[in-house]
């Protein structure tokens, strides 16, 4: 059994923020000769739910005639929602497929990861076991980690160094604006990170389920950063409950001028987070990650809590930190990059048909993700303490992940349509790119047939094709995505994988064919696996 690996990592996020309806860049669409389409929206116009649940806008002003490129001229999404670099020049250059190819020992592709927990965790590989491929000498080492450094950041504020300017996401409820971020700033928040990783907390907090008594628990490590977060690890001081003793500790970044801004950043970030929260409590389900308290009842019991805090004459804002579930196996992002990509079939079936499960909760819920990401699928155990269990009961008597970052999703009425364009760049629908209202839920099935392709091919579905050629490489995702260019490589004659390549053939499609998460449930790939769990 591999010894429990630190996730911890140090480098620098940035609030990824969703985007704002149709806040098109005028640069994106302009110059087309394609047939030019009204696409004013008066999707989702109910003031009050508007104000207190949700964070997208009450009309949305698009312009009245909109020219819809054929995608050949683009290089960046209509909408940011990840960096993009601005030149073709930038963009090949740090083209992670570019450096891969003069990596031939590569064989797991899915790069895009964030750049947080790779580089910190790589040193670890050494370690795997023999089902997993080894590093085995420095240079092969090296190789990797080049490959990791190389990785793109998606849907983040802060470009990374090398990259200057950067397109900027903005938030849901104000037009599109764009923000720069200096280096003085990024160190700002580099070091602001390493003090915080630096100090010694205990932690007071409340249990949802009893706000009356004040918790403590103290710092163990840090295990994560978000775009919009930090997580660190906590234990107890004072609570026995199994379910309590370690929980991560999820507290939200404010961006360092939240005092001093004009616009309503501050409102923004707010209703942000009470959005995820109030999701977040009313959730119940083992294969989704639970929230069990949070350090300040504020942020429970008011609807606005950060205004209401200033109103009375507060210097300051108070931290934010979720009380969450802990998933000592990490994502399965991190998983997969340390194990090479060689995951069992049998493994991705189990953890899939539980990704699938909890999703179906969801929507049954009426809520929809939107931001489902091999980063979000959290781990109980690492993927080698799975391996080890697979004959033992308690392989079926428990969930083995946890879906995680609520901070995207939306509750919504039924048959609504969503215009926040947001999401994170490879695992985002057409119809989003393309900024037509669209059906979360099926943008959400989407986003699991791109997750099950990854996991059987180990490469993400609309990064280049392996062997493409320069000019193939330097084409955006998005173009790829627009056009539904997805093909099988690496398991194209792979026996015993049709149904669940049925699964991505019917959710990698146009969105009036695509499967919606019963039609997933149904299929013999999910039912087959489904039908051997007992939670
Ligand atoms: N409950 C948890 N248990 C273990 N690790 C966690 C947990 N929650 C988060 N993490 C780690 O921290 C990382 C960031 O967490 P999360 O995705 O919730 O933050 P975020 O700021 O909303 O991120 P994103 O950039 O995806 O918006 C995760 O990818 C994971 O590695």
């Amino acid at each position: 059994m591999k010894p429990p690996e630190s996730h911890s990592n140090n480098n620098p996020k940035t609030p990824k923020l969703s985007q704002e309806e149709f806040g098109l860049p005028p640069n994106i669409f302009q110059n087309s000769n394609a047939p030019a389409i009204d696409l004013t929206d008066t999707v989702n116009t109910d003031p009050v739910k508007n104000s207190q649940q949700e964070t997208e806008p009450t009309t949305v002003k698009t312009p009245l005639t909109l020219n819809i490129p054929t995608f050949d001229t683009i290089n960046a999404l209509p909408t940011p929602m990840t960096y993009t670099p601005l030149s073709p020049n930038l963009l090949s250059s740090m083209s992670p497929t570019i450096q891969m190819q003069q990596q031939p020992f590569q064989q797991l592709n899915i790069k895009k990861r964030r750049n947080n927990n790779n580089l910190n965790n790589i040193n670890g590989i050494n370690t795997f076991k023999s089902h997993f491929n080894e590093i085995r000498n420095s240079k092969e080492l090296d190789q990797v980690k080049n490959i990791a450094a190389s990785n793109r950041v998606v849907s983040e504020l802060i470009p990374p160094p090398t990259l200057s300017p950067q397109r900027i996401v903005s938030l849901p409820t104000v037009n599109e604006e764009e923000i720069t971020f200096d280096n003085e700033e990024r160190t700002k928040l580099e070091n602001e990170q390493n003090e915080f990783s630096n100090e010694e907390i205990i932690l007071n907090g409340y249990l949802l389920k009893d706000m009356s008594h004040v918790r403590q628990w103290k710092k163990i490590k840090h295990i994560g950063t978000g775009n919009f977060s930090f997580v660190t690890l906590y234990e107890s001081l004072d609570e026995f409950d199994k379910y309590y003793h370690q929980v991560a500790v999820k507290k939200i970044k404010y961006p360092n001028n939240i005092l001093n801004t004009t616009d309503d950043t501050l409102s923004r970030l707010e209703s942000s987070l009470t959005r995820e929260l109030s999701v977040l409590k009313t959730l119940d389900h083992p294969c989704v990650v639970k929230l069990y308290g949070i350090n300040n009842p504020i942020f429970i019991e008011q609807k606005r809590p950060l205004t209401t805090l200033l109103q009375e004459g507060h210097a300051s804002i108070p931290s934010c930190e979720f009380i969450m579930s802990y998933c000592n196996g990490g994502d399965l992002l991190k998983e997969l990059t340390e194990c090479q990509g060689n995951v069992p079939r049998w493994l991705i079936q189990r953890l899939y048909g539980e990704l699938v499960l909890a999703v179906k909760y969801l929507h049954e819920n009426l809520i929809i993700h939107r931001d489902l990401k091999l980063e979000n699928i959290l781990l109980r155990y690492t993927l080698d303490e799975i391996i080890g269990m697979r004959n033992t009961a308690s392989y079926y008597e428990q969930n083995m992940i946890e879906l995680g970052d609520f901070g995207l999703c939306k509750k919504i009425e039924n048959g609504e349509l969503c215009t926040a364009r947001c999401g994170s760049e490879d695992y985002v629908s057409p119809e989003i790119l393309m900024g037509i209202p669209y059906n979360g839920n099926l943008t959400d099935t989407w986003a699991l047939g791109v997750i099950l392709y990854a996991l059987l091919e180990d490469r993400l579905p609309f990064d280049a094709p392996p062997n493409a050629n320069q000019r193939q490489r330097n084409r955006p995702v998005a173009h790829r995505i627009a056009r539904f260019e997805w093909r099988w490589s690496k398991t194209l004659d792979e026996v015993g994988l049709d149904s669940a390549k049925d699964i991505v053939k019917n959710t990698l499609t146009r969105k009036n064919q695509r499967w919606n998460i019963q039609q997933m449930y149904d299929s013999d790939y999910i039912k087959e696996v489904v039908g051997t769990l007992k939670f």
